[in-house]
């Protein structure tokens, strides 16, 4: 296998009927800004979940800096960062005691668990929230201080499950500095996305999940190959399907 930040190889997940991960094979160079794209159902939060120790795999390797992911879940969860699809589950608590307490679980002593919170919870715009429970915050509130939770132990890669979802364009432009930063420094970022556009403008690296396979990777420029990245998305994933005549009850409603 190529070495990589994160390299995966041979990665395979059936459930049932379905093959939603089919022998992938992906190499994340260190320090890229690494954007993951396909069209529902391709199996990218099924790579991911793999890639990071949340759902083991049929079959096949994931190696994080070298490491084996599934030989050794705790190394391999120091260091990565994971923003996943959903939910903080310990939504019960406020998001300084979320964030302070994935600290802690992750052996920070209290006090830098604490600090590092507020100051995470300050760059994304959380200090107001106060002792607002998780549970109560808006869903862009939630992905934030996921984000938090993903970068408090200070990983070496992060992997982040559609990040910008439901984020005002003021964070979002606050977490694009904070990863444009942490890659500067060394960290690689995975991201998966459907807004091409986004990715286009965060990511230098690019793949194509169809089917569950890998059908491009490399640069952005490389993948976009002289179009934009949402021509090269559609034309891999298999051109588009236009309505042609059906949905012909629609029209009703005008009448
Ligand atoms: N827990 C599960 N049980 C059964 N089937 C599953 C499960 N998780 C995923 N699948 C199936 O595996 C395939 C890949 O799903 P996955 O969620 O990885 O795709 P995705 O690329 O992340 O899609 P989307 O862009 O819509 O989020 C789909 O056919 C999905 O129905």
């Amino acid at each position: 296998m190529a070495a990589g930040a994160l390299t995966c190889g041979e990665l395979t997940k059936r459930f049932g009927a379905t093959l939603a991960v089919d022998r992938l094979e992906l190499v994340v160079p260190q320090g890229s800004m690494f954007g993951l794209v396909g069209p529902n159902g391709a199996g990218k939060t099924t790579t991911l979940s793999m890639a990071t120790g949340l759902l083991r795999p049929d079959a096949g390797r994931v190696l994080v800096h070298g490491e084996d992911v599934w030989s050794d879940l705790e190394r391999a969860h120091r260091l990565l960062g994971v923003l996943p699809d959903g939910l903080p589950t310990l939504d019960r608590l406020s998001g300084p005691e979320l964030v302070e307490h994935i600290g802690r679980l992750h052996g920070l002593p209290r006090a830098e668990a604490a600090r590092r919170a507020a100051d995470l919870l300050a760059v994304l715009d959380l200090t107001d929230a106060g002792r607002t429970l998780v549970v109560d915050y808006s869903a862009g509130m939630r992905k934030k201080v996921g984000l938090a939770c993903a970068l408090v132990h200070a990983p070496r890669v992060l992997v982040l499950d559609e990040p910008f979802e439901a984020v005002d364009p003021v964070s979002a432009s606050t977490i694009r500095e904070l990863l444009q930063r942490f890659t500067a420094d060394g960290g690689t970022v995975v991201v998966s996305s459907h807004v091409m556009a986004l990715v286009e403008q965060l990511c230098d690296h690019v793949a194509v999940i169809v089917a569950g396979r890998v059908v491009a990777s490399g640069t952005l420029d490389e993948v976009r190959a002289g179009g934009t990245l949402e021509d090269r998305f559609v034309a891999l994933s298999g051109g588009r399907r236009g309505i042609g005549e059906g949905l012909a009850w629609l029209a009703s409603s005008s009448g």
